[in-house]
């Protein structure tokens, strides 16, 4: 705590990971379950690789036959069989036989190396193999090495051997490994379904023509790519007026359809805060804390709650849960804040909802590399930009010249990532180090 009336971050946080419910799971078959988090230890279905089977294009041979050879006597061996990938031909060699053999056809039973095409003499690399029938022999000017470029069976993983995690997020790479291990479907935990619905009488949808007083809706399209990139599926995204019975109909009619609610606007202390209106109509302007508030009881209380947090921007938070136990979060209005603010509790919440293991991203030190001012006793958010790539700790600098400015909706676009300030910080010159969280992909 820095100040008796205002929450830190990390108490709204911690709130907000406490209270949040978590999804049930569902099977997927794996084509199908990119962005989803795994619900179980995924273990292998087979050994992997499945057989013995060649590193190299060339000759697997009996490393014995070898071991004589040298430049003035060099070994021949006949070629008496030819093994392509995909072959589960078996072929039996005798003394001074080998067999050609590509990358990843299984290593016949009695070879026990394979030697690169490269390595036998009279390889010639200006002419292709492709295409061309097996020589009768080749011939080798030394030893080859017993093992040498063999991909042993089960030696990436053995069958039961656990491929993935329950909690980690179902990436590509993490896609791939499953596949190769024999898995074909997936337990993963559901994605939170998730209603956005900006508020606020001056809203327009962009594209459409403005007069005096009125703004181009850009939180919505913010919040709605953002929760996507969270594993949410957006399944509305709306616009209300500051009139309550708009938003109380939406909170409504999305009762059984919607498992989170993000709202942004009408979060703050006006006449016309419609959020806080709807959702917590008896609070009053900024919740009075006492120390009893830090308690476990009031980490466990899931009446949505207005809050104010020593924190520049992203003030007005609200957050709890519906009477049917829905998570809502009221964001600030202001489209910096609400950025922040998304990031900061949205993000971890829906990832805890999935069991995500890793529910928070990582902040680096980086060096600043002008001045600013932050606020005292608040942890400041500032778009940030990198300004040199090279070198460690990278370079940054406000992404705008108005410091934290949390309506500064167009040079949000200037901005890397975001810088992090401490509370106790209220100047950062050119030198310091202050955190970053880099939001390029
Ligand atoms: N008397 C006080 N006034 C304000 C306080 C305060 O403590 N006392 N806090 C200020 C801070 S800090 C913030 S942040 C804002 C938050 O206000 P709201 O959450 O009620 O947001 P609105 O008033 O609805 O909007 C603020 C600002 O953002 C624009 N906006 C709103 N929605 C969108 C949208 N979807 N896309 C783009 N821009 C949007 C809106 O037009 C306003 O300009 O309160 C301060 N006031
Ligand atoms: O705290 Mo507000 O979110 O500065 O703009």
């Amino acid at each position: 705590m820095t100040d008796l009336q205002y929450h830190t971050v990390g108490e709204h946080r911690q709130r907000i990971l406490t209270l949040v419910p978590h999804l049930p799971h569902q099977v997927l078959p794996l084509a199908k379950a990119i962005g989803y988090t795994l619900a179980t230890d995924t273990a292998a279905g087979l050994d992997l690789p499945p057989w013995n089977n060649s590193a190299m294009d060339g000759f697997a041979l009996r490393a014995k036959d070898t071991a004589n050879a040298t430049k003035d006597s060099p070994v021949q061996l006949a070629i008496i069989a030819e093994l392509p990938a995909g072959t589960d031909a078996d072929p039996k060699l005798g003394p001074g036989q080998a067999a050609r053999i590509m990358t990843g056809a299984p290593i016949p039973t009695d070879a026990d190396a394979i030697v690169p095409l490269e390595d036998v003499l009279g390889w010639d690399p200006g002419a292709p193999t492709a295409g061309t029938p097996p020589p009768d022999s080749v011939i080798l000017d030394k030893p080859v090495e017993k093992g040498r470029y063999i991909r042993s069976r089960g030696d990436d993983l053995r069958l039961g051997d656990r491929v993935a995690s329950a909690g980690e997020h179902l990436t590509p790479h993490r896609l791939s490994s499953l596949a190769a291990a024999g898995i074909t479907e997936v337990q993963v935990r559901t994605k939170p379904r998730v209603a956005i619905v900006s508020t606020g009488s001056e809203l327009k949808a962009p594209g459409e023509p403005l007069r005096r007083g009125q703004i181009l809706d850009s939180n919505s399209l913010l919040l709605a790519t953002l929760v996507d990139t969270s594993g949410g599926e957006v399944v509305l995204c709306d616009r209300v007026s500051d009139d309550p019975s708009e938003l109380k109909s939406i909170l409504e009619s999305t009762r059984e359809t919607v498992d989170v609610v993000v709202l942004t606007g009408g979060a703050s202390v006006g006449a016309h805060d419609v959020a806080r209106l709807v959702l917590s109509p008896h609070a009053s302007g900024g919740v009075q804390l006492g120390e009893s508030n830090h308690s476990d009881r009031a980490l466990m209380d899931t009446a949505v709650r207005f809050d104010r947090l020593a924190m520049q921007p992203g003030k007005p938070q609200g957050f709890g849960l519906l009477p049917n136990g829905r998570p809502v979060w009221s964001l600030p209005g202001n489209p910096v804040s609400a950025w922040v603010s998304y990031l900061l509790f949205v993000e971890p919440g829906l990832l805890a909802m999935q069991g995500r293991s890793k529910p928070v991203a990582d902040w680096q030190p980086v060096t600043a590399v002008e001045s600013w001012d932050s606020p005292p006793h608040r942890e400041q958010f500032v778009p940030a930009r990198v300004v040199s790539a090279t070198g460690e700790p990278l370079q940054v600098v406000p992404a705008t010249d108005r410091g934290s400015g949390s309506h500064l909706a167009g040079r949000m676009a200037r901005a890397t990532g975001l810088a992090r300030v401490a509370a106790a910080t209220t100047k950062v010159s050119a030198g310091d180090n202050v955190l970053y969280r880099s939001l390029e992909n």
